[in-house]
C-alpha cells in the first residue's frame, strides 16, 4: 500500500519502481486521535530530482512528531525538494518514506508562489484547508467552521477575513496560508520558508503556530535560513548538495564547523 497515488507528482516529479511511500501502522491520523506512536516520518535513502537530474541522493533522516524541526542548508540543497518529497508531491526515484498511515502531510508554501488574483477571501483559502477532510466545494460542518475561526485567530487575521486574498501585504498572505495548513490538523505539518521575508511579529506568530502545532502532537517541519530561528527547533537537519551532513538537536547540528562546512564558509577563515 501506498499513499502517494493519491496526491499525484509534482512537474517533473518521477517514481521509480523501487521508491516507496509505506504508511506506519502504529499510528493514527485523525483529528482528534491522540495516541501517536513517538514516531514521525522517516526518510530511509530516499533520492529523488527533476526530469532526471538528481536533487535528493540517498537521503535518511528522521522527522519525529510534537516537535518542530528545522530543515536547513544553503540555496539549492534540496530543502524544498525534501519537503516535496515527504508531502508527496515529489515521487522518490528510490528509496522509502514512512509516514503514520492515512496522513495527509499540510504543505504550506510560500504566498509569491500564489496567483496574484485568485479571487477568493482570507475565510476561503482557510476554508479550503478543510477541503482535505471534506472534499472540494463540498459543505463544512460546524466543526470546521469552528477550526477555521480559530486558526485565523492563531494566526492574527480574523479582522482580514473577509478581505481578499490579492489586496493583502506579503505577509498577511503568508498567515493565511499557514493558518490553511494548520486547520488541515495533519500529523505532518511542512511549512516552506514560511517566515521569508515576514517582519517579526509575523515571525514571531508563525513561530508560534508551530510550536502550538508541535504540543497538539504533529511533526511540525519548517525550512529556514535563519539560523537562530532553526536553534529554536527542537530537532534539526542540516543537508547539503542533496544530502544530510548532521541531524539531530539544532545544539549538534549547527555547530560552527558544521555551518562554515554547509556553506562553504571555511575557506574565508584564517584571512
Ligand atoms: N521544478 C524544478 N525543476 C527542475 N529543477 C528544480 C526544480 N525545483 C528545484 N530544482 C533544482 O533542484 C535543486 C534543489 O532545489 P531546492 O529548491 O530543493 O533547494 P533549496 O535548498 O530549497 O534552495 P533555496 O534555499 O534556494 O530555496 C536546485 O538545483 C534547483 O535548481
Amino acid at each position: 500500500m501506498t499513499q502517494t497515488s493519491e496526491t499525484g507528482a509534482a512537474p517533473g516529479g518521477r517514481r521509480a519502481p523501487d521508491s516507496d511511500v509505506r504508511p506506519d501502522p502504529a499510528s493514527p491520523s485523525e483529528p482528534g486521535a491522540t495516541a501517536r506512536a513517538p514516531t514521525g516520518v522517516a526518510l530511509d535513502d530516499v533520492s529523488a530530482g527533476y526530469d532526471g537530474t538528481p536533487v535528493l541522493h540517498g537521503v535518511t533522516a528522521h522527522i519525529p512528531h510534537g516537535a518542530v524541526t528545522a530543515i536547513v542548508g544553503p540555496n539549492g540543497a534540496g530543502k524544498s525538494t525534501m519537503v516535496g518529497v515527504i508531502a508527496g508531491v515529489i515521487r522518490p526515484d528510490s528509496g522509502t518514506v514512512t509516514m503514520p498511515a492515512a496522513t495527509r502531510p499540510a504543505l504550506v508554501v510560500q504566498h509569491s508562489g500564489l496567483p496574484e488574483q485568485l479571487p477568493v477571501t482570507v475565510r476561503d483559502v482557510v476554508r479550503m484547508g478543510r477541503w482535505a477532510h471534506r472534499g472540494p466545494w463540498r459543505r463544512l460542518r460546524r466543526d470546521d467552521h469552528r477550526l477555521v475561526e480559530d486558526a485565523l485567530g492563531h494566526l492574527g487575521i480574523a479582522h482580514l477575513a473577509r478581505r481578499r486574498l490579492s489586496t493583502l501585504s506579503g505577509g498577511q498572505r503568508q498567515r493565511a496560508l499557514v493558518a490553511q495548513g494548520l486547520v488541515q490538523h495533519s500529523d505532518v505539518l511542512l511549512l516552506d520558508e514560511p517566515a521569508a521575508g515576514l517582519d517579526v511579529a509575523a515571525q514571531d506568530t508563525i513561530a508560534a503556530a508551530l510550536r502550538k502545532a508541535a504540543g497538539d502532537g504533529t511533526a511540525a517541519v519548517h525550512v529556514t535560513h535563519d539560523l537562530a530561528e532553526a536553534d529554536r527547533a527542537d530537532h534539526c537537519v542540516l543537508i547539503t548538495g542533496g544530502r544530510v551532513l548532521a541531524e539531530g538537536s539544532p545544539t549538534d547540528v549547527l555547530t560552527h564547523e558544521a555551518v562554515d562546512h554547509a556553506w562553504g564558509l571555511d575557506r574565508y577563515r584564517g584571512r
